[in-house]
């Protein structure tokens, strides 16, 4: 058997559905093996300001279905300097700490590496954000949930856009990923998806672009058209783009942005099973020594990767563009 920790747990970044599913298959593993639990709180700042709680059953009860994050979630730019990196290794210690499972993104996952400079204790990530943009799992924890919830509102949005015989232009988030614009898309049956890794030339992109929704409306094909746009995807605004397209098409063009919404709500069964089998994970991989790795999910297997390749590029998203490229054409 493995001997008695005391472990911290934390979330940071974006908040993502299920990631109070990840905390409480942390806790209850954690407890099965007799350790002892501390949640951190607002991200890494629970660490700076030691600002924590002990976790037991009951604090995890009632949680698996909650969206947002009982532990709170942050960004902490002091984090990003050596002397955030000392007062939360320092706090650690103080608190006796012997090793810290942090949920998040691949930032996080930095902001782990750099803590480890200054802190001897094992650290695991577990990869939570709604982005699905972390190399070595197939799924991140939100992601699932983030997909449904902005089909749900692009399904609005094509009713009123049919109704009105309008062109919408929809924004989602994904941060620089556009695998939540291409998903959303694909399932919405969206017109268009516009993000960075299908655009090889914008000026070129879009010209086209004005001509397809021009040639839509002409040939009478279904009288609305909906475009799901990644953000930070091109050089103009999502309301901008909606209006180049009512200048170009002589169409009424409209923007939505969805924004946080995205982030929210009750996590689907998909979140909540990843994140309980990768919780479960953190804590085996913990007791068999494991240090500096994020636990993931590849091909129905679950894997570690490094701390520091969590950020190269993710198969799974490659393969899926790759896909995509090839029946655009
Ligand atoms: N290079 C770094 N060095 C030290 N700490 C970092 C670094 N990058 C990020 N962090 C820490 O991790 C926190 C979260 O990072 P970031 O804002 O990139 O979100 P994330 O974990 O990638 O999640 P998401 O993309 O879902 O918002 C930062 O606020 C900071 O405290
Ligand atoms: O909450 P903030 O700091 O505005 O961050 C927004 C970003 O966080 C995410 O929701 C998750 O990374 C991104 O999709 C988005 O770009």
């Amino acid at each position: 058997m493995s001997h008695s920790k005391r472990i911290a747990v934390l979330t940071s970044g974006g908040d993502a559905p299920g990631m109070n599913a990840a905390i409480r298959a942390v806790t209850l593993s954690a407890l099965s093996h007799q350790h002892q639990v501390f949640g951190f709180l607002s991200g890494y700042n629970g660490l700076i300001n030691e600002h924590f709680t002990e976790l037991n059953a009951a604090s995890v009860t009632d949680i698996i279905h909650r969206g947002g994050t009982i532990l709170k979630s942050a960004r902490c730019p002091q984090m990003h300097h050596t002397d955030g990196l000392l007062q939360a290794a320092n706090s650690l210690r103080k608190c006796h700490i012997d090793a810290l499972v942090v949920i998040g993104g691949d930032g996080s996952f930095k902001g782990a590496q750099a803590l480890a400079e200054h802190w001897s204790g094992q650290i695991i990530g577990i990869p939570g954000t709604i982005d699905n943009d972390i190399n070595g799992s197939d799924e991140t924890i939100g992601f699932h949930t983030a997909i449904d919830t902005a089909l749900g509102c692009i399904d609005k949005i094509r009713d009123t856009a049919q109704a009105f015989e309008r062109t919408f232009v929809v924004e989602v988030m994904g941060r620089d990923c556009g695998i939540i614009a291409m998903e959303a898309g694909l399932a919405s049956g969206a017109e268009q998806i516009i993000c960075k890794e299908l655009i090889d030339d914008e000026p070129q992109f879009l010209q086209k672009l004005y001509e397809q929704v021009k040639a839509n409306i002409n040939n009478d094909a279904g009288h609305s058209y909906v475009l799901v746009m990644a953000e930070h995807s091109l050089s103009i605004s999502a309301e901008q783009l909606a209006a180049q397209l009512t200048e170009h098409s002589g169409v009424e063009s409209r923007s939505a942005i969805l924004g946080y919404v995205q982030r929210g709500g009750a996590p689907v069964a998909g979140d909540r099973i990843l994140a309980t089998q990768l919780g479960c994970s953190a804590i085996e991989h913990l007791n068999a020594g494991a240090d500096g790795v994020m636990v993931g999910v590849v091909n129905n297997q679950l894997k570690t990767l490094a701390f520091e390749h969590t950020s190269d590029t993710q198969q799974r998203n490659r393969d899926f563009v790759a896909r995509l490229k090839r029946f655009r054409r």
